[in-house]
């Protein structure tokens, strides 16, 4: 809760940063990238919504968990409230990490850093200089316990450093970054799956109900 969700998705969808409230539910967005309409779902981080979670993230080809870099027990709770509920998510569902609020720290993402080379993570963590934050080499660490989880070989899926991701919705640092580098690797995989397989969604234009025996009744 309060990492910085919707935020990502307005900086994202909208080019700017404004106020947000916490989410209720979850919110839908649909991003036309080049030729494809991508379906994004904004979860809510409050308590009495995380039973939601699991559904949104049901036949997901990617999921984004974020954190917020300057409190570390909302990168802990990534691992020990909602890592489960990734479950429902597809065998070969892509994960990133996302680190957010990067601008709050002294070391990157500032209004003058927005068009830093994207991706490249910049400062040094917990520098003299810099406030204590969370090291994007934790991330790397919980990125590695997912693929532990998931059962996947570390082999076969993105290096942790391909995957983890420092943000800021204020400034913008890096979003499009985090979203276009996840469409580029999520595009061709569901492509594929489209060429090799059945479609996973039902046609019902051609439903016709099954005749219906009379009932009887039964004493
Ligand atoms: N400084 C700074 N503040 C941010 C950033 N992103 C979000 N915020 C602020 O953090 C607060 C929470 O942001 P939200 O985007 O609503 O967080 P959320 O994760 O969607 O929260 P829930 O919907 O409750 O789960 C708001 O006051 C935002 O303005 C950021 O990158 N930098
Ligand atoms: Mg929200």
């Amino acid at each position: 809760m309060n990492v910085g969700k919707t935020s990502l998705l307005h900086r994202y969808m909208e080019r700017r940063f404004q106020e947000t409230v916490s989410t209720v539910g979850g919110a839908f967005y649909l991003k036309q990238w080049r030729s494809y309409n991508i379906s994004i779902w904004d979860t809510a981080g409050r308590e009495q919504f995380h039973g939601l979670g699991s559904m949104y993230c049901r036949g997901a080809a990617a999921i984004i968990l974020t954190y917020d870099v300057n409190h570390l027990q909302s990168l802990i709770e990534l691992e020990d409230r909602f890592l489960s509920l990734t479950d429902t998510a597809s065998t070969d569902c892509l994960f990133a990490i996302v680190g957010n609020k990067i601008d709050l720290t002294d070391d990157a993402g500032g209004e003058d850093d927005a068009e830093d080379e994207p991706g490249k993570a910049t400062g040094t963590c917990n520098s003299a200089r810099a406030p204590k934050r969370v090291c994007l080499e934790d991330a790397m660490a919980l990125y590695k316990k997912i693929l532990k989880y998931r059962m996947l070989d570390e082999k076969e899926v993105p290096a942790a450093e391909k995957m983890c991701f420092e943000t800021s919705a204020k400034t913008g640092y890096n979003v499009d970054y985090v979203f276009e580098t996840l469409f580029d690797m999520v595009v061709p995989v569901i492509l594929r799956q489209r060429a090799e397989g059945p479609s996973q969604t039902v046609d019902i234009t051609h439903y016709k109900p099954a005749k219906q025996t009379q009932s009887r009744c039964c004493v």
